[in-house]
Parts: structure tokens; C-alpha cells; sequence
């Protein structure tokens, strides 16, 4: 009965534990040592802006654009902040915000605000941007990491307008202004410095856009310019407080944000080891040089002069309406993983199916995109979900890979794909021919029917029932290799294959694999 007790115990313990895991008493990851800096600890702490994948922009009705449209086609007098104008808060950025702050276990506020941060730049034309710094919409949470099971602490949570696009004509010594982007709606999702290497701050972010994706509030693309980050970056002696951190700027690609933080480290432990300090400042990362560079000093750094938006009152959220998107949301990507495996797939099956679905476009304004796990689930309703995720995966993935195509460029209806397992598993065709018919469909962009296409093409698997015309193309391959035949008759068995191979070649891939195999034992004893 104690041990019970003290099992029942340990496991609450745990629990109460778990988001801090790997932290000590003072809530500070403990301290370990990197063979490329040692001695040194390195931390990490990551601002992400995501763009929110809703149809309309944060305060005004105008739809929201994609890089490479028309300049300034999706402009209204408000994004161009022309007087008199209003803003309007745009109820589906907020759910796909409350979406992330579930996701990332955060504290939603019942009462959020938004200011202005004032700055001057071409591409801010209220001279303003409408943010919520000081009383953000959640506060508090983490996201865990599958690599090694760190939690990543998340320090606040909030929502403020994308800025638009400035491009400088260098030749022409001009800056142009694209006003498409201006005011569309983006969550800043600020981190703690919690992160302690380059891989641990690739890990972190790889994990957000996965969430992101899954819960469908942005694409979370940093190719694309849909997920920005702007990463912080410190060193300190082992056992010794953070140091002075960093800002590294417009990063877009995981791979050299890995990188930017790793010289930018080596920087850091340079300036310290030559008896210097590191000033506070912010950075920007050199590409071709694999540096980073001094963009401006904490000195240099603007007053944005912040104040409560007068135009804007506070944004309550009712723990009912908190509790309608909670019920609401989509399935998080570590349940996912494990109710595929649940299902009987391996965990590799699982990762390839949920990597497929992380390159995705997300749908707007928080609904389904079109993603390789639905499309699989609904494959699998009432089917074998091994057989399913076999044609899936090996099939119509590996078939649309071999073309240079991707899912969203999957022809292949589910009730095409479904039809025509279900026809090969009903032996109507063989496997041979319903890959065939697969590749079919790929290539002709054919939307008729698979059972259509098969008599067509004269795929339908033949009636043989007293077996006579798979004998007959037995005889024949026997008669067309006589030297496989007489290394089969000596024992390897590996060539079989080839007369196998024969007798589908002769059939036109209508035979059945397995009968031939018996046919041609019996004929060879
Ligand atoms: N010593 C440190 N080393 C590395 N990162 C740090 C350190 N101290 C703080 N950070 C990180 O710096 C970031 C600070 O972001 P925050 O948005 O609060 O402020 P900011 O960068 O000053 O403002 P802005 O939003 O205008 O850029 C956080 O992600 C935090 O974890
Ligand atoms: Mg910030
Ligand atoms: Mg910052």
C-alpha cells in the first residue's frame, strides 16, 4: 500500500516537474559541455514572427497577398494610413493566435491591449506599427522538443502588423514601396533564452513550424518570408550568469540561422578570450562570408516612443469563447505521431506521412489545408491501414518523387487510389498492373475511374480459375530460358525470379505473382 502511495507520488511529482525538467533549482538549464567551445556556454533566445495564414489583413477587410503579386493591388486607404481611416480587428487572426497559444501550453489573457511602437522607415506609412508588447494576447508556456526532450520556454505571445516591403533600386538610387504586405497580420512569439547550442535553436524552430502548420495558423515558411527570426545569441563561462547578448537579423533558412549562431559564437568567445567585451548589438548575417555584421549598437538603437493605440480598445476573451477554440483544434503534431503508430504504422512510415504534411500550404483562416496525414487517414477508413500507407508511401509518393512532383501536386483522387487498392486487394487486378495503373493516373492526369481505365487498358486480371492459361505461360517461359531453368533445378532459388519476371511479361502483368511461383515449382520438379 506505501509503495503504491510513494509510486502515486513520484509520478505527480513528475508531472508537476516535467516542463522544467532539465532545469535546476533557480529554473536554469543545467550547464553542459560542447567540444567545439569548451569551457563556454552558449545561449539562445528566438523572437519569431509568423505571418497569420487568414484571408483578410489584421485591421482591415483587404485580402492578403502572396510575395511575387501585382505591387500595391491589395491596398486599402487604411494599410495606406491615409487620415480619417479606422482599424477594425479581424476576429480569425485572433482565433488563429489562440490556436498557437494553446498549442504552446500558454496563458491566454483575458484582457489583452494594443499599442504603437513608433519608427521611421518607407515602409511603414502610419509611421507607426500597431503591436502588443506591453499586455500581450498569452503569456507564459513551452514547446517541446522531440530531439532530446527539451522544453523551450515561450515568453509571451502576441499579435501587430507586417510591416510592407521596401526594395532599393540601387542603379536607379530609388526605394521602392509594395504596399501589399502592410498591416497583414503577424505573432510575434518570443522565447526565453532557453536554447544552448546552434542545433538545439534549429530543432526549436523546425518544431514551431510543424505546430504552426498543424494547428493551421501560418505556413510558417522562412524561404517564403511567412516565418521570420530574429535570433539572440550570447556566451558565458561555464557556471557563470548569460552574457551580452546579440541580435541577428533576416534570416531565412534554418540552415544559416545554424550557421549565423555558430560564428557568431566563435566572435563572441574571441572578443572575451582578447580581454574585451561584447557591446549589445544588432547583427546581420552575411551569406556568402558565413559572418555576421554590425547593423546597429544598443546606443544607436531607435525610442519607438510606445503608447496605448487610441483607436483600439482592449481585446477581452471569454474563458467560453477560449473554450470553443480548445474543443475546435486540430489534432498537434506528437499526437499525431502517436496515434498513426497506434494505427500499426512504424514510426518511420509515421515520420515520412507527417513530413510530407509539414511542406504543406496550410488553408485560410484556420481551415484544412490539403495534407498527406487526412488524405491518408481517409484512405485508411475501412481499409487495412498497412496496406494503405504501403500504396501511399511506396506508391503514389515514391511515383510523384520519381516525376520531380510533390503532394500538392497529387492528381490521384482518394476515391481513385481507394477504388484501386481495393481492386488489387479483390485480385479484379494484380499488384503489377495496379501500379501501372497508378502511374496512369499520375501521368495522364486522368480522372475517370480506376475499374474504367483497367478494361481499357487492358489491365483486368484474367479469369484463369482452372489455371490453364497461367500453365500455358508457364511452358513458354520455360521453353524461353532454359539456362535459368537449370540453375533452378540446381538449387538457386534466386532465379526463380527471373522466370517469374518472364511469365508477368508474357501475361502482360495479369498474372498472379503467387500462382505463377506454385505453377512453375510444380513444373520445375
Ligand atoms: N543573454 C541572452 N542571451 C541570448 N538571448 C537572450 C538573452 N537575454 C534575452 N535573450 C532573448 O532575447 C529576446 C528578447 O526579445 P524581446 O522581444 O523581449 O526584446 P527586444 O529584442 O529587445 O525587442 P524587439 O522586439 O524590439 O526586438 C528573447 O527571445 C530572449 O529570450
Ligand atoms: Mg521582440
Ligand atoms: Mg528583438
Amino acid at each position: 500500500m506505501i509503495i503504491r502511495q510513494c509510486s502515486w507520488r513520484a509520478r505527480q511529482f513528475q508531472q508537476l516537474w516535467r516542463p522544467f525538467n532539465f532545469r535546476n533549482l533557480h529554473g536554469q538549464r543545467e550547464a553542459l559541455e560542447d567540444k567545439r567551445w569548451p569551457g563556454w556556454e552558449v545561449v539562445v533566445g528566438i523572437e519569431v514572427h509568423a505571418q497569420i495564414k487568414s484571408r483578410r489583413k489584421l485591421f482591415s477587410d483587404t485580402r492578403t497577398s502572396r510575395p511575387g503579386e501585382t505591387p500595391n493591388a491589395f491596398v486599402s486607404s487604411y494599410d495606406a494610413a491615409l487620415p480619417g481611416t479606422l482599424p477594425t480587428l479581424n476576429p480569425k487572426c485572433v482565433e488563429l493566435a489562440v490556436r498557437t497559444a494553446l498549442a504552446l501550453n500558454s496563458q491566454i489573457q483575458s484582457r489583452s491591449a494594443f499599442d504603437r511602437k513608433h519608427y521611421f522607415y518607407s515602409d511603414l506609412p502610419a509611421g507607426y506599427q500597431i503591436t502588443q508588447r506591453y499586455a500581450p494576447l498569452a503569456q507564459g508556456g513551452y514547446l517541446r522538443l522531440p530531439q532530446g526532450g527539451v522544453n523551450v520556454r515561450i515568453t509571451q505571445i502576441q499579435l501587430e502588423q507586417d510591416t510592407a516591403k521596401s526594395t532599393l533600386d540601387a542603379r536607379r538610387r530609388v526605394t521602392q514601396v509594395d504596399l501589399n504586405r502592410a498591416g497583414s497580420g503577424l505573432m510575434e512569439i518570443v522565447s526565453e533564452p532557453d536554447m544552448r547550442s546552434p542545433e538545439e535553436a534549429g530543432d526549436y524552430v523546425r518544431t514551431l513550424q510543424a505546430m504552426l502548420r498543424s494547428v493551421g495558423a501560418s505556413d510558417g515558411s522562412m524561404e517564403l518570408g511567412s516565418l521570420r527570426c530574429d535570433v539572440n545569441v550570447s556566451v558565458n563561462k561555464l557556471g557563470y550568469p548569460h552574457g551580452t547578448r546579440c541580435e541577428i537579423k533576416n534570416l531565412n533558412s534554418v540552415k544559416f540561422m545554424t550557421v549565423a549562431i555558430t560564428s557568431e559564437v566563435f566572435r563572441h568567445i574571441q572578443l572575451l578570450e582578447s580581454g574585451q567585451t561584447v557591446p549589445q548589438e544588432t547583427r546581420g548575417f552575411d551569406e556568402a562570408k558565413a559572418e555576421t555584421f554590425k547593423l546597429r549598437s544598443k546606443e544607436d538603437s531607435p525610442d519607438y516612443r510606445y503608447m496605448p493605440d487610441p483607436n483600439l480598445p482592449p481585446l477581452l476573451l471569454s474563458p467560453e469563447y477560449i473554450d470553443c477554440i480548445r474543443k475546435s483544434m486540430p489534432e498537434l503534431p506528437e499526437a499525431t505521431r502517436r496515434r498513426l503508430t497506434r494505427m500499426g504504422l512504424t514510426e518511420q512510415e509515421a515520420e515520412v506521412l507527417m513530413a510530407v504534411d509539414a511542406g504543406r500550404e496550410v488553408g485560410f483562416d484556420g481551415e484544412p489545408g490539403k495534407g498527406a496525414v487526412a488524405y491518408f487517414d481517409r484512405l485508411a477508413q475501412g481499409r487495412n491501414a498497412r496496406t494503405a500507407v504501403n500504396w501511399m508511401t511506396h506508391e503514389l509518393l515514391g511515383q510523384l518523387a520519381a516525376r520531380k512532383e510533390t503532394f500538392s501536386d497529387n492528381p490521384v483522387s482518394l476515391g481513385q487510389l481507394g477504388e484501386l487498392i481495393d481492386m488489387v486487394q479483390s485480385s479484379k487486378i494484380t499488384g503489377t498492373s495496379g501500379k501501372t495503373l497508378l502511374r496512369h493516373i499520375i501521368s495522364h492526369r486522368s480522372t475517370a475511374s480506376p475499374l474504367t481505365l483497367a478494361q481499357e487498358l487492358s489491365l483486368v486480371a484474367i479469369s484463369d480459375d482452372d489455371g490453364v492459361l497461367v500453365k500455358k505461360w508457364c511452358s513458354e517461359a520455360i521453353e524461353a530460358l532454359p539456362e535459368e531453368v537449370d540453375k533452378v533445378r540446381q538449387g538457386n532459388l534466386k532465379v526463380m525470379n527471373r522466370l517469374v519476371g518472364k511469365v508477368m511479361q508474357l501475361s502482360g502483368g495479369r498474372a498472379n505473382a503467387g500462382d505463377v511461383r506454385s505453377v512453375l515449382g510444380e513444373l520445375l520438379q
